[in-house]
């Protein structure tokens, strides 16, 4: 199965595209202990409301070796609850070096379902990506247009809508209806979303922003396919931290973003 069909099929079988984004941040916690127990049940406990589960991989490695046995933890845990893994690293570098990130986190042991990449480097920089992604039966996720503020810098004038025509080209050459190239946009810029699913009719959509960042559930619908398939919107503090640590807080936002989504596309 290629991971557009995984996704697919737990979109359907939990009704969400809502996307849990595990960012754990040690100063929210007495200690290391502390962190990854809340971690482990806020995955737990919103497993059944959630499409996936994007990990940020800077929070782990910030934690050193103990963080990164953590990321094996939660993504193995997620993947045991029947949750695809989308691994967000944003890697993007020279094509040889861009091969050694696609092994490293698309193939083998730490391999994510799919992964976050940067595209700056130039569109020959995405082929070990997508070569390494088609072969596993991965995707990645292309940044195209991200939440942030100063987005507008760099992705302004034209650049957004060439990444995404990039994008749709590498999806073309990929049968079927989804391709397993897709793109993040960010559900910050409700108003583009129209036109981005138009440039990216293969692509599935990455779309985070949901909760701190401000981006609002109802004003998501133009980013999905009929049935409301297609894209997957992400929330991670307005998740995890919903409620401080109370796990049963981070089950109440889960719920009620789910719901919003739901009732946006249909
Ligand atoms: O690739 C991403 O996931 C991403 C792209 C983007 O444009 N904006 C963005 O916020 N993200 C990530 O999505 C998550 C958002 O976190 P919250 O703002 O806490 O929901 C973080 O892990 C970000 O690194």
């Amino acid at each position: 199965m290629t991971f557009a069909d995984t996704l697919t099929q737990r979109v359907l079988e939990v009704n969400s595209r809502l996307c849990l984004g595990l960012d754990p941040r040690i100063d929210a916690y007495r200690d290391f202990a502390h962190l990854k127990a809340h971690t482990l049940d806020v995955l737990e406990a919103c497993a059944d409301l959630v499409a996936c589960m994007k990990p940020q991989l800077a929070f782990y490695e910030a934690l050193g070796l103990d963080g990164l046995l953590l990321l094996e933890e939660v993504c193995a845990t997620a993947r045991t609850l029947g949750l695809p893994v989308v691994l967000d690293g944003k890697r993007g570098d020279i094509g040889s070096t861009a091969t050694a990130y696609a092994r490293a986190w698309l193939s083998g042991a730490h391999a994510g379902d799919a992964l976050t990449v940067n595209p700056y480097l130039g569109f020959e920089t995405l082929t070990p990506f997508v070569d390494v992604a088609r072969r596993e039966g991965g995707a990645i996720f292309v940044l195209v247009r991200t939440s942030n503020p100063g987005s507008a810098d760099l992705q302004d004038g034209g650049v957004a809508e060439k990444v995404a025509r990039e994008v749709a080209r590498l999806g073309e050459e990929d049968g079927g209806d989804w391709s397993c190239v897709g793109a993040v946009v960010g559900a910050t810029h409700p108003g583009e979303l129209a036109a981005f699913r138009q440039l990216m009719p293969k692509a599935l959509l990455l779309l985070p922003g949901l909760g701190v960042q401000g981006a609002r559930a109802s004003e998501l619908a133009p980013a999905f396919r009929s049935g409301g398939l297609g894209a997957v919107v992400n929330a991670s503090r307005g998740i995890q931290y919903a409620g401080g640590l109370d796990v049963q807080a981070s089950v109440r936002a889960a719920r009620a973003f789910r719901d919003e989504l739901n009732a946006t596309w249909s």
